[in-house]
């Protein structure tokens, strides 16, 4: 071995290598977009959209290399048989195929992550390579010694290269942390995608972080599976979503929809939140049943027949007719809407029958040439009409639950054997009434037995479009077989993807998230802890290989009631359940502000299942000030003193704070302070606990703690380890159990 200088030049030269093929391979994918874009394919509107499709395609290649241009080599493993290798983000080869970089993903990658002094897997060293921009800055090394190897203590990997990361200014954005994932977290994002995996890990063990990685691994290590029925991301809150979106592309991965609960169904968002226990009867698998009843109450056969004058005949339409036509319809159709045009046709089938021999009866001579002008006649009746839609009433699933929710009348009767008189009373709200998460997971949840309802004219237009698309994909397929275009860069199911779908982004992704009824290949969950029954049953459905990966912490629920098992908690997901994974390390908080959180949990009897160790503490780290009046001028002082010390540790303007409050205070501080309630907005953020929710703080202003746990410990717990430096308290006065001494 060298001298640390000649060992940092060798490094750089290697450095320097991959950067030039990474370069050569991004030219190549841009001069095949623009040769393609540079062809003249006939004039038809599906050749020019073929053609914009490989040459989007092409771009798209080059752009995911775009992305992982930062930090592009992190490690080299050195084995005991003298082979050397480079891990980095994505694999590239040279001139004669020989693997030059090993995407972090490959199996011949997973000693970086797994090898420890005791089991070494082969190595002899592994290296951290810290880069900036594309120059080498530092290297550090592990040297595997099994004779020396101690078993006590914590192992961490890289200590550090992760040391280093955990102690930067944070940005209001994740970063990726593929350089330094630790072994009890590569066990995780490798696991087995056969059922569900739940994770339980308390707050900064790197749940999030794992569930995003692993995404990103099993988009690589099940590609055929997953990059043709995507991967779906659930995540709390809109901020959250925005907070992660950028982890996945400096992976290299883009194929993933993520969405919140409240933005499930498309077209629809929630906008108003509700009480945990208003949730809970919402969330509650009960609805499966009242909402199948609910949507046959909009299917009624009357009680006496249906008497019509049309034309100067009489005709008459009996109830068990009318029955009959409505059992058909149901046989063959599973919703209501969908099985609507059916029963239709079979009423007027009837009335059509029973119009001709009334005719006929009055002397008329009409014969079976003249049923369709009839039909259409009556189609088109007035009176037909109001009769027909009072026996078969379509509607949306979003009106007719808003509808269920402002009769009274009619929540009882379609649940009142199933909801209590004080459970129905709960629900009952105006009509108009913003939609909350719960409420879009009803509507969800309706969908499935109402069906989609569109008017026959969009219904047409929709057949169209599919045939249009069906005819485009068929060419572009042709012509993908006789085109020199295809070679080992480019798999033609990525072609015809982007053939058929709206050519903006990742055309995949983009599909899946417009269309309610899509099924994922695998499904990662956070914050899982949230999650009502009916929600899981909403997943469920969306992912019916039941390949899923849900991570949370039973500490970290809003509902103020406690959750010991996740087995309790996963509605009818946890017959999916396959394993439970612990992360026990605490990446994020200081060990003197965990520790307080922890004795807040315990106080309330919420203590966490499994309370992680905190790999780092900071001095100073935990401060409360007792004010007279938790006022704007009071705040504000804090806040500024807070910045100046923000400002002096990472240099002026760099890192967050986030004042965290009591949901019925935060509008009034933002009236009076002017801080944005939008967590990321800039460097400071005003939000309740629950909007904090999976986020991090370089520091945390923390407004009366007391308040924020009466209503829920769960969201205590949350605030109070949102930090990754500092914690200041103010109160009045009163402070939660476990923090008065
Ligand atoms: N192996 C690692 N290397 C570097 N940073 C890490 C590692 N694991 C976690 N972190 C960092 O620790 C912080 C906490 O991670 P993350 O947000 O994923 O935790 P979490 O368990 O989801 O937290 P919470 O439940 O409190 O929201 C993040 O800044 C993350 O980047």
């Amino acid at each position: 071995m060298g001298t640390r200088e000649e060992e940092l030049a060798h490094e750089q030269r290697v450095v320097d290598d991959i950067y030039a093929v990474l370069d050569a391979t991004r030219d190549h994918y841009r001069a095949r977009q623009r040769a393609v874009a540079a062809t003249q394919p006939g004039g038809s509107p599906q050749n020019r959209s073929e053609r914009d499709a490989q040459a989007a395609h092409y771009g798209d290649q080059a752009h995911r290399l775009d992305n992982v241009e930062d930090r592009l080599v992190f490690g080299r493993l050195d084995t005991a048989d003298a082979d050397t290798r480079y891990i980095g983000r994505v694999g590239l080869s040279g001139a004669d195929h020989e693997p030059l970089l090993i995407d972090w993903r490959a199996p011949a990658a997973r000693p970086f992550y797994q090898a420890t002094a005791l089991k070494p897997a082969g190595l002899v060293r592994r290296r951290h390579l810290l880069t900036r921009l594309r120059r080498v800055t530092g290297i550090e090394d592990e040297v595997f010694d099994v004779e020396a190897a101690s078993t006590s203590g914590l192992t961490l990997q890289g200590e550090g290269a992760l040391m280093a990361a955990l102690s930067q200014g944070r940005s209001g954005r994740m970063g990726d942390i593929v350089s330094t994932i630790q072994a009890e977290q590569d066990e995780i994002i490798r696991a087995d995608t056969r059922g569900l995996l739940v994770v339980q890990g308390g707050p900064g063990t790197g749940k999030t972080a794992v569930a995003l990685h692993r995404a990103a691994y099993l988009l690589y290590a099940e590609a055929e599976r997953l990059n043709r029925s995507g991967v779906l991301i659930v995540g709390p809150s809109a901020t959250f979503l925005r907070y992660i979106e950028q982890v996945l592309p400096t992976l290299g991965e883009t194929g993933v929809v993520s969405t919140t609960l409240g933005d499930l169904v498309p077209g629809l968002r929630a906008t108003a939140t509700e009480s945990p226990t208003l949730a809970a009867i919402k969330g509650s698998m009960r609805w499966v049943d009242i909402l199948a009843a609910a949507t046959r109450s909009l299917e009624r056969v009357p009680k006496a027949s249906l008497h019509f004058e049309i034309d100067g005949l009489k005709l008459t339409l009996q109830p068990s007719r009318i029955a009959t036509a409505i059992e058909r319809a149901r046989r063959d159709h599973p919703t209501h809407n969908g099985a609507r045009a059916a029963f239709v046709a079979d009423i007027l089938t009837a009335l059509t029958t029973s119009y001709i021999s009334a005719a006929r009866a009055q002397g008329q001579d009409l014969g079976d040439a003249d049923r369709g002008w009839v039909r259409e006649e009556l189609r088109t009746h007035r009176d037909v009409r109001r009769e027909v839609n009072l026996c078969w009433m379509p509607y949306t699933p979003e009106n007719f639950l808003r509808r269920l929710f402002a009769r009274p009348a009619l929540l009882e009767e379609v649940a009142g054997d199933l909801l209590s008189a004080d459970e129905r009373a709960a629900i009952a709200r105006e009509y108009s009434a913003p939609l909350t998460e719960a409420d879009i997971v009803l509507i969800d949840q309706l969908s499935e037995t109402l069906g989609e309802f569109e008017d026959p004219r969009a219904l047409r237009r929709a057949e169209l479009e599919r045939r249009q698309n069906e005819r485009a994909l068929t060419q572009a397929r042709d012509t993908l077989a006789n085109a020199g275009f295809e070679d080992g860069l480019t798999r033609a199911a990525d072609l015809v993807d982007r053939a058929s779908a709206p050519l903006r982004g990742n055309a995949l992704a983009e599909r899946a998230a417009a269309d309610r009824t899509w099924t994922y290949g695998h499904i990662v969950v956070d914050e899982a802890q949230e999650l009502s029954p009916l929600a899981w049953e909403a997943l469920l459905r969306r992912c019916p290989s039941r390949s899923l990966t849900v991570v949370g912490d039973l500490a970290q629920r809003h509902a103020p009631t406690r959750a010991d098992r996740w087995a309790d908690l996963l509605g009818p997901a946890a017959r999916a359940l396959r394993g439970e994974a612990v992360l026990s390390v605490c990446y994020r908080t200081p060990a003197t502000i965990m520790d307080a959180a922890e004795r807040v949990a315990r106080a309330a009897g919420h203590p966490s299942p499994h309370a992680p160790r905190a790999v780092r503490d900071v001095a100073d780290a935990l401060t409360i000030t007792t004010v007279p009046d938790v006022d704007a001028a009071h705040l504000r002082t804090i806040v500024e003193d807070e910045i100046a010390r923000l400002d002096a540790r990472l240099g002026s303007g760099a890192g967050t704070l986030a004042v965290i409050a009591a949901t019925d205070v935060v509008a009034d501080i933002a009236a009076a302070t002017g801080w944005a309630t939008d967590a990321l907005a800039g460097r400071i953020g005003l939000c309740d606990a629950r909007a904090s929710k999976g986020l991090e703080f370089d520091t945390v202003v923390l407004v009366d703690p007391a308040a924020i746990g009466e209503a829920s410990p769960g969201d205590l717990y949350v605030a109070m380890t949102r930090p990754t430096t500092r914690l200041h308290i103010v109160t009045a006065g009163r402070l939660p159990a476990g923090l008065r001494d």
